[in-house]
């Protein structure tokens, strides 16, 4: 056909081709902007009737996906000339786990329900102590976590949260696995990890990473190794296993992720300037509001798109007081109507959430930067792109300079030590971060190609968790423990390498948008903040939207089409060869397989006790006194 067709004829069709495309954009953003508005009003007050509700918004427009999907196919979309188009086309026709929908209704109904009822459970999970004071995860168990020094206190809400999510959603995880993975087949591939890594288009994608770990390694275990040393000074040396492990609930995390908030046990040099800020926000009577206009302000000093009216009209900016239930994870929300979008945040007056609110409000400035793109164009370049957008201004922010000017930090000294200072506090975020960024995905990429199976799932958890971020469980585990059950994005079927990403590219996109801001001192130290000549930079990616591949995105903003560590380990680079000097003579790694027996059956025997321990080590265990 295509060998007979005249030009005119390939050129007429893709002119059909083309007016069908703006129609279905049109018609999806009004489907998306129905399922959205479903989603918020469940997120926002979890109710039975809105669940359903929700239920029904995800099958209309899953039905939509897939009908748009299959009247794509009426054109020779493959041979078009027009490079738009084909992608276009290409994007429509992959539905994701709307394909199920086309071989077995029933089966992908049961697929959103698992997900919708493992994201409750988790939302609704508490701990509650012998006097029946139950805390929730937000702010309860996380201000715990963070403040604790206690370390049977820190173990009761790392066990009890492990107990009230993971335990619970063990064998829902495994009939979603399934389901999701019939899906990803129906949709043309191997499995549900085939399908996400396919979003970042790139061959070698899994070589990459691994490569950018190795390269960010040495970084880490220096880092390991020193926050090991003054835990061992702070907790003892006898609650820490001979293997190198630190417990996992030491590190002021409940999934020790990210260590920004035991500086105050780690701090390289006292007496100096505090760099965390929480106190000075309580005692400015800081308020969620308050928060969100700096980073508002942030945004608009470099000339990017300010929030619109019914973002601040719309958004739930703090946790509810009149009983309702929520979903207190944040996430920022667009409604695909240009006008809607906003962030759900259950805010709490620290650091750590003034961080969240520019991530949040990260994702918010790419939906305002490409609204005016067709709909399937309305996503990042890859998604760790979308991830990386407001750590990249948060990286400013945070700068000891920039903090004086929006007055949270009285004095600002700059010399050498006060440096290793900030730097350490600033790696306690993001070189921490990186193991567990890698390792989440390698754990359910391993569950959905089948290499990890049901019956090992806490066993693979725990030897990625001990390989990569060099924690241990702090008490005994079994296979009725599901502790990957624990962490918001297993239950919510979030994807996870994009964080992984995200904290490599966000650095890329730093040094070149201090280079375009004249910012000509250490990296460390730059901030971008009122420069319009980054923000324009800036904003020129964003409004792409997934419209160009995103080596052509990246590009634009750095000048290479290769993710780097090498901007990571130049912001970082006073830091490494400090820690360098503190670890001279230490062991820096540790043992691969955790310090500790697994039970693989799903029952303990009653000889290991809980920790609330003397410290003394019993075949992997600390016994009771
Ligand atoms: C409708 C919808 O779902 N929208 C998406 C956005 C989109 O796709 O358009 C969305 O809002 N996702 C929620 C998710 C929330 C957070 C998260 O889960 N963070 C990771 C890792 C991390 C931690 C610290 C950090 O500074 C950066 C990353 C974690 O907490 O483990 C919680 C706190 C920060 C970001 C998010 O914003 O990414
Ligand atoms: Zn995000």
């Amino acid at each position: 056909f295509l060998q007979l067709a005249t030009a005119h004829e390939i050129k007429s069709e893709q002119g059909r081709a083309a007016q069908w495309l703006r129609d279905a954009n049109d018609r999806a953003g009004r489907v998306y902007y129905n399922l959205q508005v479903a989603r918020w009003v469940y997120a926002t007050n979890i109710t039975k009737f809105n669940g359903e509700r929700q239920h029904n918004a995800s099958i209309m427009s899953a039905e939509f996906d897939r009908e748009a999907a299959e009247n794509a196919t009426s054109f020779a979309w493959e041979n078009f000339t027009d490079s738009d188009l084909r992608r276009q086309f290409r994007k429509i026709s992959d539905v994701g786990s709307a394909a199920l929908l086309r071989k077995d209704k029933a089966k992908y109904e049961r697929l959103i329900s698992l997900v919708t009822k493992m994201e409750t459970t988790y939302s609704e999970g508490q701990v509650c102590d012998k006097k029946g004071t139950c805390l929730d995860l937000e702010p309860g168990l996380t201000r715990l976590m963070a403040t604790s020094r206690n370390y049977s206190e820190l173990l009761d809400a790392w066990k009890g949260w492990r107990d009230a999510t993971g335990r619970k959603i063990r064998d829902d995880y495994k009939e979603f696995v399934s389901l999701s993975n019939e899906a990803a087949v129906e949709n043309g591939y191997r499995d549900t990890g085939d399908y996400w890594r396919s979003w970042y288009d790139t061959a070698d994608f899994r070589d990459q990473l691994e490569q950018l770990y190795e390269e960010m390694k040495p970084l880490y275990l220096n880092l390991h190794a020193y926050v090991k040393n003054k835990l061992k000074a702070k907790y003892g040396e006898s609650l820490f296993p001979p293997s190198g492990h630190i417990p996992a609930h030491l590190l002021g995390n409940m999934w020790a992720q990210s260590w920004n908030n035991i500086f105050d046990i780690v701090e390289p040099f006292a007496g100096k300037p505090s760099v965390d800020v929480t106190p000075k926000m309580k005692e400015l009577n800081y308020t969620p509001r308050r928060m969100f206009n700096i980073s508002d302000e942030f945004f608009t000093s470099l000339g990017l798109e300010a929030m619109p009216q019914e973002f601040w009209d719309h958004s739930m900016l703090e946790k509810p007081t009149d009983g309702r239930k929520v979903v207190c994870h944040a996430s920022a929300w667009d409604f695909y109507n240009k006008k809607d979008f906003r962030i759900k945040q259950c805010t709490d007056i620290t650091m750590d959430d003034l961080i969240t609110v520019h991530h949040e409000m990260g994702h918010v400035e790419y939906y305002l930067q490409y609204k005016e793109q067709p709909v399937v164009y309305r996503r990042g370049a890859n998604p760790g792109f979308h991830e990386a957008v407001g750590d990249v201004l948060a990286l400013s922010v945070s700068t000891p300079t920039h903090l004086k000017e929006i007055g949270l930090l009285d004095n600002v000294t700059n010399d050498n030590e006060s440096v290793i200072n900030y730097l350490m506090s600033i790696a306690l975020d993001k070189i921490a971060f990186i193991p567990f960024g890698y390792l989440m995905d390698q754990w359910r990429w391993g569950v959905f190609n089948g290499s990890i199976k049901f019956e090992e799932y806490n066993k693979e958890w725990w030897k990625l968790r001990c390989k990569y971020q060099g924690v241990s469980p702090p008490i005994h585990r079994n296979e009725s423990d599901f502790d990957p059950g624990a962490k918001y994005h297993i239950p919510a079927n979030t994807p996870y390498i994009r964080y992984f990403v995200s904290y490599v590219l966000q650095f890329q996109f730093h040094e070149a948008l201090c280079n375009t801001a004249n910012q000509t001192g250490p990296l460390h130290m730059c901030d971008i903040y009122r420069s319009t000549e980054a923000g324009a930079k800036l904003g020129n990616m964003l409004k792409l939207g997934s419209s160009k591949p995103w080596p052509e995105a990246l590009e634009k903003v750095t000048g290479t089409r290769n993710m780097s560590a090498n901007a990571i380990l130049l912001y970082f680079k006073p830091l490494i060869d400090w820690l360098k000097v503190q670890n001279q003579g230490q062991t820096i790694t540790w043992s691969e397989e955790c310090p500790i027996e697994y039970y693989t059956t799903t029952s303990v025997p009653s000889t290991a006790k809980p920790a609330n321990s003397t410290g003394r080590l019993h075949n992997g265990f600390f016994i009771v006194a």
